[in-house]
């Protein structure tokens, strides 16, 4: 985990909400960003701000238990980035993707994606070898955000847990140690999204 200042933080969150919205990952105000800061708190995105037209004030300061500590009003899925940073104590940033092909992806799965004989899935940490079979969990959507963290809960005690998970018709969520690492997590499960539509059209043009 490598911890940031607010300033810091507030400065990396906006550029991936550009970064983001510029790859059409952040249509219409959706997707979350967060970083955990080092002193317990965390930055985490202003609910309701399009993430392209970020600025340092669309980013604010949380508690470990949600609670906001400046006024503003916090992502409607706090919860969910909370309870990664709860679990990993390693985890020093979360993101969460809204793209078209990730959603698209999450409407026909009728169980988890399966990922097989992909190179790119050693972008995944810890993954050395295009053999490794990545699984991320598809859970069913809801508002309440206590429905979908009890959901993807035991994939995330597994042994070897996912590296990101997929809300179904609403979008994806990754984390790394730090905001390079889980930008690298959602830019790989978003480019094999992507791979996957596009191979699933030409096999039924096929
Ligand atoms: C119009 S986007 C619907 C809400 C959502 O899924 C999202 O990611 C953004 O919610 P927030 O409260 O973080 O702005
Ligand atoms: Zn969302």
């Amino acid at each position: 985990m490598v911890a940031s200042t607010f300033a810091e933080a507030a400065e990396a969150i906006v550029a991936v909400g550009r970064a983001f919205d510029a790859r059409g990952w952040a249509p219409a105000t959706s997707g979350n960003y967060s970083v955990r800061l080092d002193d317990g708190s965390f930055a985490v995105t202003v609910s309701g701000w399009h993430k392209g037209r970020l600025t340092p004030d669309g980013v604010m300061r949380v508690d470990a238990g949600g609670a906001s500590l400046d006024g503003k009003r916090p992502s409607a899925e706090t919860a969910l980035h909370l309870s990664l940073y709860r679990r990993f104590r390693e985890v020093g940033a979360v993101l969460h993707s809204h793209s078209a092909q990730a959603v698209a992806l999450s409407r026909v799965f009728g169980g988890d994606w399966a990922i097989r004989g992909h190179e790119l899935v050693k972008a995944f940490p810890g993954v050395t070898t295009h053999t490794a079979e990545i699984v991320l969990p598809v859970v069913e959507n809801s508002q309440d955000m206590r429905e979908i963290e009890a959901a993807i809960a035991p994939y995330l005690a597994r042994e070897t847990p996912p590296p990101a998970y997929l809300i179904r018709g609403h979008g994806l969520y990754g984390w790394g140690r730090d905001i390079a690492e889980a930008e690298r997590v959602i830019e790989a499960a978003e480019w094999l999204a992507a791979c996957e539509v596009a191979e699933r059209s030409m096999r039924r043009e096929a």
